[in-house]
């Protein structure tokens, strides 16, 4: 979250009581410094003050609304400018909150927002519908598959690691299926807390809790007719776990501090990186939600596990990221996608892509050679062609000088190199990111919980 705000009293309140609240919060006194913010930090939300020195909450407002259309804009206001307030929602402001305000308000207006804006982002349509890209043996195993699950109603559940197209199967499940007219409906269960993971799920009645002023749908309600997505769903707590084995096994639910039961006709496919038979075993995930998920098991291969993948992506994602800002296509020589090939790409797929998008963003010419590609590359955490030697060191090499996969000539296995490769990247984000985990995720191309599990799994806890 970015705080805009220029009396500090206020920056400090509200900072404290967003942190408490689980909020990481960066802090801006005024428009100017906020759009500096904006263009270095990852934000998902900014909440400024109307009226400040400079560049004022409005004049923001519209700034915001050009450069970051997906990152929604909460306005303070004292009471005297409510008809501002009022033209800053027809501006485009997502809401408004009046000074002095009430914690339980603005936490709820700022979830809300949040939630809005994920939403939003769950409706829209992928980049890459349904097609996808790349004809390894392993993709096209996997895409027979889907296809095959897609036509029944049978529950799947999408394995595989972070990046490597869970959600993307999952819209080619909903897509293939007769319900494909219906809704596709998507919930990340890992980036919410419980409370509202619940009221997301099933909805709730007006007055069910403070702030709940009306009665609102939950996604399982709004997916009705079509699909219901549950990415994360290894992360959902024990308590949350029993109420969605019962929508699955009965299809009915009621809403918070509702007492009518609710029918639903819904699909359900859901996803996870995470072991779920070890938390089974451990007691951390009930063994009977667990096999009502597991109808159809679906496990999406790593991007390093069918690497003839790479040129038909990397080509793939350099005409749509030329298309989408305006450029003329580029050339990649065979260099640039040797260098390419040799990379790791923990991150799999999204990380590949993210990695395109900055090349097409930041090149001047349209010809991407080894250079260019290493030059950007050693500014990306653990994927500067690390060659690792074999005493868990790594030395960088510039990465044009070989084309040959990280440290192919240390005789180690490929799953070891692996993970010291993974253990680098994850120090490296740290380092880049100032510790800070969210934004070192980021980077990476991974969910913050991905990282969180990723640490431990390493040790670096
Ligand atoms: N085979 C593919 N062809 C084209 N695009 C792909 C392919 N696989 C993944 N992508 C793209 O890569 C990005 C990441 O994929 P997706 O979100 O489906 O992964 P995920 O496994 O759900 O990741 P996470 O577990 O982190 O949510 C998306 O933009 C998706 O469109």
């Amino acid at each position: 979250m970015l705080l805009v705000d220029d009396d500090p009293a206020v920056a400090k309140v509200l900072g404290a009581l967003l942190s408490q609240a689980g909020l990481t919060t960066h802090a801006a006194r005024d428009g100017k410094e906020a759009l500096a913010m904006l263009e270095r930090k990852p934000v998902d939300v900014v909440v400024s003050d109307v009226r400040m020195p400079g560049m004022d909450g409005m004049q923001l407002l519209n700034e915001v609304a050009k450069g970051w259309p997906d990152v929604p804009v909460i306005l303070l206001t004292a009471h005297g400018t409510v008809p501002l307030a009022v033209e800053a929602m027809k501006a485009g402001a997502a809401d408004f909150v009046l000074k002095p305000f009430d914690r339980e308000e603005i936490l709820f207006t700022i979830r809300k927002a949040l939630l809005r804006a994920q939403g939003e982002a769950a409706h829209e349509p992928l980049r890459t519908p349904s097609a996808f890209v790349g004809g390894s043996q392993k993709m096209a195993e996997a895409q027979a598959l889907l296809a095959k699950a897609a036509t029944g109603m049978a529950t799947v559940l999408l394995r595989g690691e972070s990046g490597t197209g869970k959600e993307l199967a999952a819209k080619a499940v909903h897509d293939g299926s007769p319900r494909h007219a219906g809704p596709f409906v998507k919930l990340h269960c890992a980036a919410l807390p419980d409370t509202l993971l619940e009221s997301e799920l099933f909805g709730y009645e007006k007055g069910a809790f403070t702030g709940a002023a009306t009665r609102k749908p939950g996604r399982v309600e709004l997916a009705h007719g079509g699909t219901l997505f549950l990415d994360e769903v290894g992360d959902i707590s024990p308590a949350v776990q029993v109420k969605l084995l019962r929508v699955i096994q009965e299809r009915e639910l009621e809403r918070l501090g509702g007492t009518q039961t609710v029918k639903v006709d819904v699909r359900f496919v859901a996803a996870t990186h995470q072991p779920l038979e070890d938390l089974v075993k451990a007691g951390r995930f009930r063994e009977d939600l667990f096999y009502r998920l597991n109808v159809v098991p679906l496990w999406l291969p790593a991007l390093r596990e069918r690497p003839e993948d790479i040129e038909p992506l990397a080509r793939h994602f350099l005409d749509v990221h030329a298309r989408t800002n305006g450029k003329p296509p580029f050339t990649l020589t065979a260099d640039g996608l040797a260098v390419i090939q040799a990379q790791p790409w923990p991150g799999n797929v999204r990380q590949l892509q993210n990695f395109l998008e900055r090349l097409v963003v930041l090149s001047d010419g349209q010809t991407l050679t080894g250079e260019d590609v290493s030059r950007e590359l050693a500014r990306q955490p653990g994927l500067s062609a690390p060659v690792l030697t074999p005493s868990l060191g790594t030395t960088a090499l510039p990465a044009t000088s070989s084309a040959q996969p990280a440290g192919a000539e240390s005789g180690r296995t490929l799953e070891s190199q692996r993970k010291d490769t993974e253990r680098q990247a994850m120090v490296d984000a740290l380092k880049r990111a100032g510790d800070n985990r969210t934004l070192a995720a980021r980077l990476l191309g991974i969910s913050r919980r991905t990282l969180y599990n990723k640490l431990e799994e390493h040790g670096l806890v």
